[in-house]
């Protein structure tokens, strides 16, 4: 499913009223008898007050008001302005909802009505800029509010291309998106304004652009990854090599989780001993030069436990090697400090190479704060993925896969995997899909969707706070059943 900027989504109701002669009013009429419906299905039946903008976010709760009055429901609007200023569609559809008997008020800061829902149709995809002035005053009257609230597209406040969320930001329950998921509501903190998302068909055909966003669909990416014919043998799932860090215990969940996702073959690196020894597990002692022992044909994952325990140039040579790389941890400030001319060197690097940074590591990689990573999530992970020249995962509520052009969200997940360990098992898992033959892209996106439904499947069973990260290696093979088998939806927790 795909999730939509701003100017993407103007671009799709250009094609509608242009191309396919779908009057603009014809389309505000639709989302408004869309809204209704919803309504009608899942809201309350007492008294709805429409907050109404000036622009099509505005028109689209007029037609809402007038089709809930046409269902008999008690519904009045609060308009931002006197609707004899309106133009355009958004005149014709407050017209007709006045004409229908729907009773228009204009806000000049009085208390709001008493309703059993608010409806925020104040702004919609054509937000701009904070909130300020006569809006930010009924935004902060809403702030105080127990009465629920329904988003029409876009919650007022929050940012449609970003997820940015501006001082006063609706806190919607529910937010009813016309033809497409705005991407600022799917990422955070967006998101988190946003409540629950539904999406309405109000005629207007997404036209496929390889550009747009998408969340991660794990079905078809899992059946690549898990086939395996009759006939199979573990040299067609890859080959795993952990580099074993001065903390072992990291390298190995990270081994045991790629050993559960599927990878043929699992080998340590180790300059010392571990114990007690994995019996699924080949142990490649080290000894001198790292680089005389690495396997041919393996991908291999360094960084977790590493701390400082490899040299910057062993990182270089184990990405230039030329094989498939999962870098998490100081592996990454390793990769990061190469020269730009050596780091951009290789144009198909970010189809062999994963960086799975949490936002603290992603500000200090890119040199922000780690508080405008986290209110620019999309932007922070494009950026890293830019500078490193390979794929990135922003870890995270939400997770953010982004591959040069290509950006994916990641609907599942939640607090129980917020553990230490955790991201060495994700590691683990992504260096399996890349074993098994995904791209760095596609293995990033099953990984952290794999990883997502193992800790949501745990969280049915354990509360989140007692969680450890070998409870979610155990859940792997679940979550992986469920992605391939299509009956439960990604978002399905
Ligand atoms: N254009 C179309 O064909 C359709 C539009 N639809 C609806 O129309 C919305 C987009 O409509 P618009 O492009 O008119 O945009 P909005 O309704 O979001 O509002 C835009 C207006 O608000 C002003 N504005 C922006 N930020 C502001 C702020 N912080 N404070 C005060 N004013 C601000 C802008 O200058 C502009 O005048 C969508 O979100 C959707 O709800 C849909 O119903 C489908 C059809
Ligand atoms: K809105």
């Amino acid at each position: 499913m795909y999730l939509v900027t701003s100017e993407q989504m103007r671009e799709l109701d250009r094609h509608a009223v242009t191309s396919l002669h779908i009057p603009e009013i014809v389309l505000l009429h639709l989302a408004g008898k869309a809204i209704a419906d919803v309504l009608v299905q899942r809201g309350p039946r007492g008294h709805i007050v429409v907050l109404a903008g000036k622009g099509n976010n505005g028109g689209d709760g007029y037609a809402a008001a007038r089709w809930l009055k046409h269902y008999q429901y008690s519904v009045e609007v609060v308009s931002l302005v006197h609707p004899e200023t309106l133009t355009g569609s958004v005149a014709l559809a407050a017209q007709s909802a006045i004409a229908a008997g729907v009773p228009v008020r204009v806000y000049s800061g009085q208390p709001l009505p008493e309703a059993q829902l608010y409806l925020d149709a104040l702004l919609g995809t054509g937000q701009n800029r904070p909130p300020a002035d006569r809006l930010l005053q009924m935004l902060e009257s809403l702030a105080h509010t127990s009465t629920p609230i329904w988003a029409v597209d876009v919650p007022t406040g929050v940012d449609t291309d970003t997820g940015a969320v501006y001082p006063g930001a609706v806190q919607a329950v529910l937010t009813i998106a016309m033809a497409a998921q705005k991407i600022g509501t799917a990422v955070t903190p967006g998101c988190l304004q946003a409540g629950e998302v539904v999406v309405a068909d109000i005629g207007i055909p997404i036209l496929h652009n390889p550009s747009f966003a998408t969340w991660i669909e794990p079905a078809e990416l899992a059946a690549r990854a898990a086939y395996r014919p009759v006939t199979a043998h573990k040299g067609l799932a890859g080959h795993v090599a952990v580099i074993v860090g001065c903390l072992p215990g990291a390298a190995k969940l990270a081994a045991l989780a790629a050993a559960r996702s599927g990878a043929g073959r699992i080998s340590l690196l180790t300059a010392s001993a571990i114990e007690p020894p994995l019996p699924d597990m080949l142990m490649i002692p080290v000894n001198g030069a790292l680089r005389n022992s690495l396997p041919e044909g393996a991908v291999f994952l360094m960084g977790p436990g590493m701390l400082d325990a490899w040299p910057i140039e062993v990182v270089w040579s184990v990405v230039e090697s030329g094989g498939k790389v999962v870098l998490d941890a100081e592996a990454m400030d390793a990769w990061l400090s190469a020269p730009e001319e050596r780091r951009l060197a290789d144009p198909f690097l970010a189809e062999r190479v994963v960086l799975t940074p949490h936002p603290k590591e992603c500000a200090r990689l890119i040199g922000w704060t780690v508080d405008s990573v986290q209110k620019h999530r999309l932007a922070a992970a494009r950026r890293l993925s830019q500078q490193a020249n390979a794929t990135v995962l922003l870890k995270g509520y939400r997770s953010i896969v982004n591959s040069q052009q290509s950006v994916s969200v990641n609907p599942v997940g939640g607090p129980s995997l917020a553990v230490a360990g955790s991201g060495d098992v994700l590691a683990g898992v992504i260096a399996a899909l890349l074993a098994q033959g995904l791209s760095a892209y596609d293995a990033a996106r099953l990984g952290c969707w794999l990883h997502g439904r193992a800790g949501d499947r745990l969280a049915r069973r354990i509360p989140a706070a007692a969680c450890m990260a070998s409870d979610v290696v155990q859940e792997l093979p679940q979550a992986l059943t469920d992605a391939l088998g299509v009956k439960m939806k990604s978002t399905d927790k």
